[in-house]
């Protein structure tokens, strides 16, 4: 990967890379774009294959915060960190440690939280470093697991989606197909059964499936047969780039619905499913309820105000829809618009100087 370029690309500020010998940490800091505020988003811990994989993500997941902080209405920018290695295995505390040590050299610019591979335990051990990481134990004031908060935002942007799709929001006797039910997707599925709808699931972890399977009646399909399955609703939960050309013939769903980050493989998909009459609700707007949580610790944690932020996200399905309505374009394009158009406009409402800090005659 040509590093600058595709910083240029696609508009990055910074990018910090963090190797501790001690610990074996091997951190990526991907910083997107701060026009509306510090950084935030998650940290994943994951085994990629090569440096370049973990880069390419780091910087994707990134990108993606910007627009899900920008669509969500909250006043932060994007960043996302990765870590190199096997959250089964590798952890340890001196890492997150040191990891907590660099986020703290970045001043505020980069906020972190949970992402895939890390928990709550580890934010503790972070914020042993540093005040820049939210999603800490609920005993420190903190939020706790965004997990479930945001499960519970899908849940409700999925009703919007369905009603989109069939005229009514209601999911009872709707059948459901879940790809990985990790701790976004047990929580969802729990709402779903709540309501009476059928669920089909998947995981690479069969003690998930097996749980998911005893608490809500669901039906257990092969990891490759989640595409082809008859439902109404795809709700892809794992990882990205599970739309493509590869899966996209197969699905037989009318929504797609679901909180996996990255969906689309690439943007054309997202078209192609558009062509072909799917209703999408784009994966950075419907899984915000996370970040939504978490983001409210910015001001004192309160978690009635940050539920009632999430239920939001249902009328925030539907104004994507609208933009998708009136400019003719695939939802995922309508998503990038209203998030684009949002940071521009406050772009320009900066125009204005304010003494922000230390006043500018002070050293006199
Ligand atoms: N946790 C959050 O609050 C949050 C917020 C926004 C977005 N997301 C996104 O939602 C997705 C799930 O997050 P999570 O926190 O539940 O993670 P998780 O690791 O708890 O769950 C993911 C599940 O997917 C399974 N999986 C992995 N590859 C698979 C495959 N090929 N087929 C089937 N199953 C597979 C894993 O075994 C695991 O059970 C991720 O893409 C994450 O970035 C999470
Ligand atoms: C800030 C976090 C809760 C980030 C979350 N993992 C997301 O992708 O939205």
């Amino acid at each position: 990967m040509e590093l600058f370029s595709y910083m240029e690309n696609y508009d990055y500020e910074q990018v910090v890379v963090c190797q501790d010998k001690l610990s074996g940490l091997k951190a990526i800091i991907a910083i997107h774009d701060t026009t509306l505020g510090p950084a935030l988003g998650g940290t994943r811990m994951w085994m990629y294959e090569t440096e370049a994989d973990a880069f390419e993500d780091a910087l994707r997941l990134a990108k993606g915060m910007t627009y899900k902080n920008a669509a969500a209405g909250l006043n932060l920018g994007g960043g996302k960190t990765v870590i190199i290695g096997d959250p089964r295995k590798d952890k340890n505390e001196e890492m997150f440690r040191a990891f907590g040590r660099y986020i703290q050299g970045l001043n505020g610019r980069y906020i972190t939280a949970e992402d895939v591979g890390t928990t709550v335990q580890d934010m503790d051990t972070i914020y042993e470093e540093t005040d820049y990481v939210t999603g800490i134990s609920p005993a420190f004031g903190s939020s706790g697991n965004p997990s479930p908060v945001t499960a519970y935002g899908v849940y409700v942007g999925m009703k919007a989606a369905a009603k989109e799709a069939f005229g009514t929001d209601d999911l009872a006797g709707k059948t459901i197909a879940v790809q990985g039910v990790g701790n976004v997707a047990y929580n969802l599925c729990k709402h779903l059964h709540e309501e009476g709808a059928s669920l089909i699931v998947t995981d690479i972890n069969k003690d998930s499936v097996q749980r998911a399977v005893a608490d809500f009646n669901a039906k257990a399909v092969d990891v490759n047969d989640i595409y082809s399955v008859d439902c109404d609703i795809f709700a892809p939960c794992a990882l990205g780039a599970i739309i493509n050309d590869h899966t996209i013939p197969q699905l037989k769903a009318k929504v797609i619905a679901g909180a996996a980050n990255n969906q689309l493989k690439e943007e054309r998909h997202g078209s192609l499913i558009h062509e072909m009459g799917i209703v999408y609700a784009p994966d950075y707007v419907i899984n915000a309820g996370g970040v939504i949580n978490v983001a409210d610790e910015l001001n004192g944690y309160n978690s009635e105000r940050a539920l009632k932020k999430v239920e939001g996200i249902y009328q925030n399905i539907e104004k994507v829809f609208d933009i998708s309505k009136r400019d003719q374009i695939p939802t995922f394009k309508a998503a990038d618009r209203m998030a684009e158009e949002r940071i521009e406009r406050m772009r320009r409402s900066r125009r204005q100087f304010l003494q922000n800090g230390q006043h500018i005659l002070s050293r006199r």
